[in-house]
C-alpha cells in the first residue's frame, strides 16, 4: 500500500469522515468454527455472528467525542497523524476489505482534488446533518450543497 501522504490534518479529516460516515455498519455473517469464549461470552460452534462495526466506530471509551465530528481523534499533541485501533471502517482480519488501499487512495484524491477547485457550503436555510439511512450499508439523506469555483 502507498505511504500515507504527509498531510496529517487532511488525513485526519478523511479518517474522521470514514468513522462518522460508517458506510458499512454491519459486516457479513460469520459462523463460529469451534466453541469460543470471547469477552466472557460463550459462542458455540456453528453459531452465526454478525460483527457490528458501528460499535467500535462510536465506542465511548475509544473516542473523545464519539458523536461529534472531530479530526483531533487522529492527531497527537504535535498535530501528527495518529492511528487508532478502533478505526475499523474496512473491518479486520482474514476477510478485511480487499479494496482498502484503492478506496483510501481514491478518497484522498477525490477530496483533495475537489477542495482544490471548489469551496463548499450549505445553501441558505439548509442545515447539514450527519444522520443517515441504515441498512446493510448506511447512506446520507439526500442533501444539497453549494459548490463555488475557487
Ligand atoms: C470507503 C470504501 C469502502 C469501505 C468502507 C469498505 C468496507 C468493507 C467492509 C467493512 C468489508 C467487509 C469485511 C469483512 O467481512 O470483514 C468489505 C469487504 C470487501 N470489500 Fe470493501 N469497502 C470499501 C471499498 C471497496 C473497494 C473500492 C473495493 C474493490 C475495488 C472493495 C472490495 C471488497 C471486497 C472484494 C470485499 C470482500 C472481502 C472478503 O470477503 O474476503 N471494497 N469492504
Amino acid at each position: 500500500m502507498a505511504d500515507r501522504p504527509n498531510m496529517p490534518y487532511t488525513d485526519a479529516v478523511i479518517h474522521e469522515i470514514q468513522r462518522m460516515g460508517n458506510i458499512v455498519p454491519l459486516n457479513g455473517l460469520r459462523v463460529a468454527v469451534k466453541d469460543t469464549t470471547l469477552g466472557g461470552y460463550f459462542i458455540p460452534k456453528g453459531a452465526s455472528i454478525m460483527p457490528m462495526l458501528t460499535s467500535v466506530l462510536f465506542e465511548k471509551d475509544q473516542w473523545e467525542t464519539p458523536h461529534t465530528f472531530n479530526p483531533g481523534h487522529f492527531l497527537d499533541a504535535e498535530g501528527k497523524f495518529m492511528k487508532k485501533e478502533a478505526h475499523l471502517p474496512f473491518s479486520a482480519g482474514k476477510r478485511v476489505c480487499l479494496g482498502e488501499g484503492l478506496a483510501k487512495m481514491e478518497l484522498f484524491l477525490f477530496l483533495v482534488g475537489l477542495l482544490q477547485k471548489f469551496s463548499f457550503r450549505a445553501p441558505g436555510g439548509v442545515e447539514l446533518s450527519t444522520e443517515g439511512v441504515y441498512g446493510s450499508t448506511r447512506v446520507p439523506h439526500p442533501f444539497k450543497v453549494h459548490a463555488k469555483v475557487r
